[in-house]
């Protein structure tokens, strides 16, 4: 049996107060189920009013954490006061932290680590360039940063890997199904080699310009186990889009 789906959507630095009843309308509507856990990743200005928006019908979690639990960090969070707030995973290593802030991958498993350590799920980003891919380096690369980002704490209750091509996030484009397949079972049989069989539980999210279009196509690929979605996360009606596809699906 594959892993239940996670739909995560990664709001980004977008959203003011107003924007937390779009949390609202998604709780009103996965009442009743869903083929599938979901998760929203607000800017954590709007953490603590979107998990009360919440009810526990969906997670609720941050976009970063700090490596240490608690210091002199200014302008940082840990993980542990993340899960203070009642949170219950955290984003770590997206392509754009990545880039805007030089986190490498050391610096991405050390906060993975911290996650763990507070009890909280890790969603770890791995993801090659467009120049990567053209260099044919696209699996080395990804299988570089998933040995070194993932620490030896993963199990499948702590850690959902994402695989989000850079050049496919925000731009409209994909790569083929094909592409995705081989890429996921890439990463799935790396994880078995390093986790054995428990490898087979953890999550492999797809991310990059993933819709309400395409989500039909994508969703059902082997190995493919939900996506992270980021601009179409912003609005409920587009982010249901996407979570009904396992409903039509079952
Ligand atoms: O980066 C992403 C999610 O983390 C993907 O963003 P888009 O869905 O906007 O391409």
């Amino acid at each position: 049996m594959p892993p239940k789906p996670l739909i995560a959507g990664n709001w980004k630095m977008n959203g003011l107060t107003a924007d937390v009843r779009e949390i609202g309308t998604l709780a009103q509507a996965l009442k009743d189920g869903a083929g599938c856990d979901v998760a929203v990743f607000p800017p954590l200005t709007l953490a603590a009013a979107a998990r009360e928006k919440a009810g526990g019908l969906l997670w609720i979690g941050a976009q970063d954490c700090h490596t240490k639990e608690s210091g002199a960090h200014t302008g940082d969070i840990s993980a542990a006061m993340l899960a203070d707030m009642g949170l219950q995973g955290v984003i770590v290593g997206h392509s754009e932290r990545r880039q805007d802030h030089g986190e490498r991958d050391s610096d991405v498993r050390l906060k993975a680590l911290a996650a763990h350590r507070a009890g909280l799920c890790a969603i770890i980003c791995v993801g090659e360039t467009r120049a990567e891919r053209e260099a044919g380096q696209a699996e080395a690369v990804v299988l570089g940063q998933l040995a070194a980002s993932v620490p030896e704490s993963a199990v499948p209750g702590n850690t959902v890997i994402a695989y989000e091509p850079v050049w496919a996030i925000g731009t409209g484009l994909t790569p083929t199904q094909d592409d995705i397949a081989a890429m996921h079972g890439t990463l799935r049989r790396a994880l078995t080699d390093r986790f054995g069989p428990a490898a087979a539980d953890m999550r492999l999210l797809y991310g990059g310009s993933v819709k309400p279009a395409n989500a039909a196509e994508i969703l059902p690929i082997t190995d493919v186990d939900g996506a992270l979605v980021g601009g179409a996360s912003l609005r409920a009606e587009d982010f249901l889009g996407i979570i009904r596809a396992y409903d039509q699906a079952d």
